[in-house]
């Protein structure tokens, strides 16, 4: 069983057509998976179905234990603005997930404190998030992320706000943290190059479904050099081909075609 299957999900705004009309999709445990599709496509929409924050018309998202998905400790999220409390030091931002369950102890304490010492940020723990620049904030909201060590790693445009340097530098952060723990990633995104660096599979969504599939075979770990060469352009390639022949079609497509 896939740790992630969802099966033929419909939802609609009310008063509106489908926003998400009919998406089959699985992930394997482990897995990164990247939601690229042009502005208003349905991405977010699927990504907070994927959470269990919206419920389907009908289908449904089944997690690997056959039960139907819903929000809690296994699910991590991270969105486009880091959104950190700023009457709240930057340990305590990270802590925030565990306070909302418990009084975090002084075990919680040292792995938030391991976390930020893995993304470079030890020495900011006791200061407050305007003191730290927008990268350092994205850390930040990461180290949240993955406080509770989530099986499921929920990302809608993270980075996105970033310069490019800093933004390679915290997809590999990304990649590192996520490899190494074997947590599952759907990561939306705008940037075709970001979904073919981070994606083991990427899909295209346009009008509300899924109109192509493929997996990226480059080596593993990724690393910056792969981006200057062949192989990786044609995959970049290759999902805009299958963004612009979705706008042209006006999205007839429903069938997921593997590479
Ligand atoms: N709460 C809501 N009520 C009504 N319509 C909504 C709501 N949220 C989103 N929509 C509409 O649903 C469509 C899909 O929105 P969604 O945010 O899922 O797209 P997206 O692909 O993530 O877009 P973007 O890349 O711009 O974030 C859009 O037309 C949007 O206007």
């Amino acid at each position: 069983m896939s740790f992630m299957d969802i099966q033929n999900v419909v939802f609609t705004y009310p008063g509106r057509p489908p926003v998400v009309d009919g998406i089959d999709w699985q992930i394997e445990a482990g897995e990164i998976h990247c939601l690229v599709g042009r502005s208003g496509c349905g991405k977010t929409t699927l990504l907070k179905l994927a959470a269990g924050l919206l419920r389907p018309q009908s289908g449904r998202i089944l997690l690997r234990d056959g039960e139907l998905v819903s929000p809690g400790p296994q699910i991590g999220f991270m969105f486009q603005a880091p959104v950190l409390l700023e009457w709240h030091r930057v340990i305590d931002n990270v802590l925030l997930p565990v306070s909302l369950q418990r009084r975090p102890d002084a075990r919680d304490r040292a792995r938030a404190l391991a976390l930020l010492d893995t993304l470079g940020l030890a020495a900011h723990a006791q200061h407050h998030p305007r003191a730290l620049s927008g990268g350092q904030q994205s850390r930040v909201a990461l180290a949240r992320a993955l406080i509770l060590d989530p099986a499921l790693l929920l990302l809608d445009e993270p980075f996105a706000a970033l310069d490019a340097i800093t933004r390679s530098d915290l997809q590999d952060d990304l990649l590192a943290m996520c490899r190494q723990r074997g947590t599952t990633v759907l990561f939306v995104t705008h940037d075709i190059a970001e979904a073919v660096y981070l994606g083991d599979r990427i899909a295209v969504m346009h009008g509300g479904r899924i109109v192509d599939a493929l997996q990226v075979g480059l080596p593993t770990p990724r690393t910056q050099t792969l981006r200057h060469g062949v192989p990786f352009n044609q995959y970049c390639a290759r999902v805009h081909a299958a963004m612009d022949q979705a706008r042209h079609a006006g999205a007839q497509t429903t069938t997921v075609g593997a590479a």
